[in-house]
């Protein structure tokens, strides 16, 4: 799953190279987005709300969800962050929710897409976000390292996502300010909140923890604190639901226990 959906992101970014030059002045002109990691460090831990119409695992989750009226129902509910899904053919996604969630609301933005080529995220910066996904699984560490260089020089902020000790190794390498951690297996697609449970103690208590993927009420949130996380990032449950305001505020709010600092 991983591979086919490095692949199709691959082929797109191909078709993009046509606009090279004018996405390279967009991303120089485009003003900063708000800051993506400091918005991540609250009492409570953060809640990133993910704006998710379709998935692998889930088929059609809200299909004809409204990127803006959905972020600005997260904002309302305390969201401290919003992750946009602009993956368009396994996810229903596209660029234009970006623009719509800028529209919408004063919250940084994470652009989530399979991100494995520079011009990817010359592109995301143009488009305004804060910040790129990056997933470790899916980039040699070397090209890890590369994308996240190129990312600081482009004033782009990032999340390296991590489902093991060595992609945390890989990870810490490449600098990653904000580090999270799948539950999600990408190739299984199953969910094992044991994941973070026990990747997210070992994350540096200097970088941002996030607990991603099979949170669905406050007791997953309570797990997250107990690992140790800074921030959930949850898309499916509150794409799905009838109240979106009611059901990430119902998430926001659990206190942050932090991590314990390295032993000299
Ligand atoms: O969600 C999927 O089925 C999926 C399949 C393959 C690659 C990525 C996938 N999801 C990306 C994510 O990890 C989630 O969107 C995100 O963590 C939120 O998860 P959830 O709250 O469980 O929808």
């Amino acid at each position: 799953m991983l591979g086919e959906l490095s692949a199709a992101a691959r082929e797109r970014t191909a078709a993009l190279a046509a606009r090279r030059q004018e996405l390279e002045r967009l991303a120089a002109e485009a003003p900063r987005g708000p800051a993506f990691a400091a918005a991540l460090g609250r009492p409570s831990v953060a809640v990133i709300g993910e704006v998710k119409r379709r998935s692998p695992s889930k088929g059609d989750i809200a299909p004809g969800l409204s990127a803006g009226e959905q972020s600005a129902a997260y904002e309302a509910g305390g969201a401290a962050v919003l992750s946009i899904l602009t993956e368009p053919a396994r996810f229903g996604g596209s660029n234009a929710d970006i623009a719509a969630a800028r529209a919408a609301t004063a919250l940084p933005i994470l652009k989530k897409d399979f991100h494995v080529e520079p011009l990817q995220l010359v592109e995301a910066r143009a488009l305004g976000a804060s910040a790129a996904l990056l997933i470790a699984r899916a980039l040699h560490p070397r090209d890890l390292k590369a994308l996240s260089q190129l990312a600081r020089d482009l004033a782009l902020e990032t999340l390296v996502e991590i489902r093991d000790e060595r992609e945390l190794d890989a990870a810490l390498a490449a600098d990653a300010a904000v580090i999270g951690v799948n539950n999600r297996n990408l190739e299984t697609l199953l969910i094992d909140l044991a994941t973070g449970e026990r990747i997210v103690p070992l994350i540096p208590a200097d970088r941002v923890a996030v607990f991603e993927s099979g949170v669905y009420g406050v007791a997953e949130v309570e797990r997250a604190a107990a690992a140790g996380a800074d921030a959930v990032l949850v898309g499916s449950s509150i794409s799905a639901a009838a109240d979106p305001v009611a059901a990430v505020r119902a998430l926001a709010g659990v206190p942050r226990r932090g991590r314990a600092p390295a032993a000299a």
